[in-house]
């Protein structure tokens, strides 16, 4: 996952490949609290792993379900041991729950009929989201709660019900408004089968004024059959919990992959043309027979141009009509995919109107404002009302504009965003808060460049210098910050020197080709720990020692060994984009790089520094022979016929001494990459 302040996205034009998705965060939530009420244990398969199921898992551990393992591990099952129905008397627990709304609404409801004493908070946004109308329902049957700030928000503190005034008639129908959030009925429909079990009558529920998202609610009753709750469904108006309902665990449960996170791998197909020798977008772990609502914005994708076909878990997506044709949809039936149709909406050749979704302002955000706000900043022409959008695209590619796209804690504004990057303008698209999309998909960008191919090669920052001028350390941070790969070229020369000699071959000249050929032969992996292996074998220390240093300096002076190793480093250059560190990164490895820095101290600066570097290692060093070795790195480096140290005509000079410290290093490089953006002065302070 991306951690990164922001994340710019260059230019992309052709996509092709194939994505595996993540499980719905709608069914893994759900599933979760279906298997702590249920009799039994449940071992649930491709749970999602994000910010919204960890609050739920915290959540059930806290109220003495057994969690095993109490975090999702990829390919691994989670595995929960339900309550049956019923938590120890004076359970009382704290409830953090982020900005799940699936959490805090169902949470609430069981919790309520269950008893107890339960804190339920959030973060701020959470207490702007309505839960009033829930509570209010709740407060019919008996159910104690209350709210800690303000009134129809949480956070909310749940006491002990009092279920006396239902008698051993049952209740009259419970009342549930079903026009401002489908949660709220979801909720009582997974909290009733509580009561239901107890009860001699059955419990039903009243919709008032008209229910939305239809299909989550029907995801809802799918579920609960699966753990043995047979809802009957009268016309969406009203559902009745048949009397001595009871949960009981199905033992093992599969969850579908994200059919709302499907859309953005739709729209990508819809909107990008044909990676070469690719067809198109193949998606696996969801398809046409899912039970999730958002499926259906396949239908939507396809009225704008989209050529979709699909199997019972799979889906593929090629461009067809192009541009995209304007639609006017109402969109009740697809709530969260329907925001992706507004990203479809500048690839179109007119203006879209999204209707019918009211529920976009009471979500993560107001996405209609939203959503509104980011697509003018591209130089889309938006118009907004309480329960719609209306877009129309930029007229011309000069139209578009390099946008910094502000996400509001937001995962789908962010997905959605991102398919601007395809913009025919050629322009970059910078997100803001990247890690955002950790709510339901946090590998979304990840996911995203191995599908996709920019404009242009992706961008390189190269640093450059002699040997402990800082750049390795500069470089680094700078990649971090910015979420590029890193190549450290001396790292690959250090290799070299050291796979020649354990091989017994002489560093000279004239064995030069065999050095080259042995270096054909390596299998060598820079694994994301930092850890370097080389055929296998962690060789992160031995290539360190100053020994091996002047081992890659010997090899490096050898024009076969830097023709053996050129494809090598320019094979890093990858999306987003790349840091380079060494001594011809700008001059020879990538002469079009778009910034080319080159660092400088004096000897005995750098010196002092290695030495330093070496104690704190707990290696011994000498100053006076690491300043003669350094000094003769320096000689053979600069004086080697083949790409010797020096710096590129267009790179920017950085005086490294020892007054500046590593973060001035960093800031200064961080901020002259900023200049060559095009996004807005005040938008792109680091
Ligand atoms: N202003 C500075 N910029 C960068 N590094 C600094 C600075 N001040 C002190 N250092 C320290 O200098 C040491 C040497 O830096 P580093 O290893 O990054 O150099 P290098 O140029 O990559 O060396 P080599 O080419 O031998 O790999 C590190 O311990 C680093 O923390
Ligand atoms: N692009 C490069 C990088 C390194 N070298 C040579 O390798 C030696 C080790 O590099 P470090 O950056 O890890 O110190 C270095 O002394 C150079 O001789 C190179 O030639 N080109």
């Amino acid at each position: 996952m991306f951690t990164t302040e922001f994340l710019d996205l260059p230019h992309l034009a052709r996509a092709g490949g194939s994505v595996q998705l993540p499980g719905s965060k709608s069914i893994s939530n759900r599933v979760l609290l279906l298997a702590a009420l249920s009799a039994g244990t449940t071992t649930i398969h491709d749970l999602l792993d994000s910010d919204d199921t960890r609050v739920m898992l915290d959540a059930l551990h806290a109220l003495g379900c057994t969690v095993t393992p109490r975090q999702v591990t990829p390919g691994q099952p989670v595995q929960i041991t339900g309550i049956d129905g019923a938590l120890p008397n004076n359970a009382r627990a704290q409830l953090f729950l982020g900005n799940a709304g699936t959490a805090m609404r169902p949470l609430t409801a069981a919790l309520a009929i269950l008893g107890g004493s339960f804190e339920m908070t959030g973060v701020p946004r959470m207490y702007e989201r309505p839960i009033g109308d829930l509570v209010d329902a709740l407060r019919q049957l008996g159910c104690q709660i209350d709210y800690l700030r303000d009134e129809g928000f949480p956070p909310l503190r749940i006491g002990q019900p009092d279920f006396r005034q239902l008698g051993s008639t049952g209740a009259a129908p419970i009342q549930v408004r079903g026009d401002v959030s489908s949660q709220f009925l979801t909720s009582l429909l997974m909290a009733l089968p509580l009561l239901a079990s107890t009860s001699p009558q059955a419990i039903a529920i009243d919709v008032v004024g008209e229910l939305i998202s239809k299909p989550y609610i029907h995801i809802t009753l799918e579920l609960l059959a699966r753990f043995g709750i047979r809802v009957e469904n009268h016309g969406w108006q009203r559902f009745v919990i048949p009397a001595g309902s009871r949960y009981q665990s199905p033992g093992s449960i599969h969850v579908e992959a994200d059919a709302s996170s499907a859309s953005y791998f739709i729209a990508l197909g819809a909107i990008a043309a044909s990676a070469e020798g690719q067809n198109g977008i193949k998606i696996e772990g969801v398809g046409l027979d899912s039970i999730q609502g958002d499926i259906r914005f396949v239908e939507a994708a396809r009225a704008m141009g989209a050529e979709i076909t699909g199997g019972p878990n799979w889906l593929h997506v090629a461009r067809g009509r192009w541009p995209l044709r304007a639609i006017d949809l109402d969109c009740n039936h697809i709530p969260d995919a329907a925001m992706t149709l507004a990203a479809m909406a500048l690839y179109a050749d007119g203006t879209t109107t999204l209707r019918n979704i009211a529920s976009w302002r009471v979500k993560e955000t107001d996405r209609i404002a939203a959503m509104a706000a980011e697509a003018r900043k591209l130089g889309a022409l938006v118009e907004e009302g309480a329960g719609f959008i209306r877009i129309t695209p930029p007229a011309a590619p000069e139209d578009w504009r390099a946008a910094s796209i502000h996400t509001y804690d937001d995962h789908r504004i962010a997905m959605c965003f991102s398919l601007a990057a395809f913009n025919p303008a050629g322009l970059p698209v910078r997100i803001q808060d990247p890690k955002c999309v950790a709510k339901t998909f946090p590998d979304y960008f990840e996911a995203l460049f191995a599908l996709v191919q920019p404009g242009a090669p992706a961008p390189v920052i190269c640093i450059d210098g002699p040997t402990a001028s800082g750049k390795g350390t500069v470089a680094t941070l700078v990649a971090q910050r910015l979420g590029f790969a890193l190549l450290d070229s001396g790292a690959l020369y250090r290799i070299a020197g050291l796979a020649a000699s354990r091989a017994g071959i002489a560093l000279q000249a004239d064995q030069a080709d065999r050095i080259a050929a042995l270096i054909a032969t390596l299998h060598i992996v820079f694994a994301p720990d930092q850890r370097v292996l080389l055929n296998g074998e962690d060789i992160s220390l031995a290539i360190r020692t100053e020994e091996a240093g002047m081992n890659a300096s010997r090899v490096s002076a050898f024009p076969a060994v830097r023709q053996a190793l050129l494809q090598w480093q320019r094979d890093f250059r990858r999306l987003p984009g790349l840091v380079a560190d060494g001594r011809d990164m700008g001059t020879v490895i990538f002469p079009d790089a778009p910034l080319k820095v080159f660092l400088s101290a004096s000897a005995e600066c750098r010196a002092q520094r290695r030495f330093k570097q070496l104690i704190d290692k707990g290696l011994s060093a000498n100053m006076h022979d690491l300043l003669a070795d350094l000094q003769a790195r320096d000689a053979r480096d600069t004086q080697r016929s083949a790409s010797p140290l020096q710096p590129a005509e267009d790179a920017l000079h950085w005086d490294n001494n020892a007054e500046r410290t590593v973060e001035q290093a960093v800031q200064q490089v961080l901020s002259w990459w900023q200049q060559r953006q095009p996004f807005a002065a005040e938008e792109s302070a680091v």
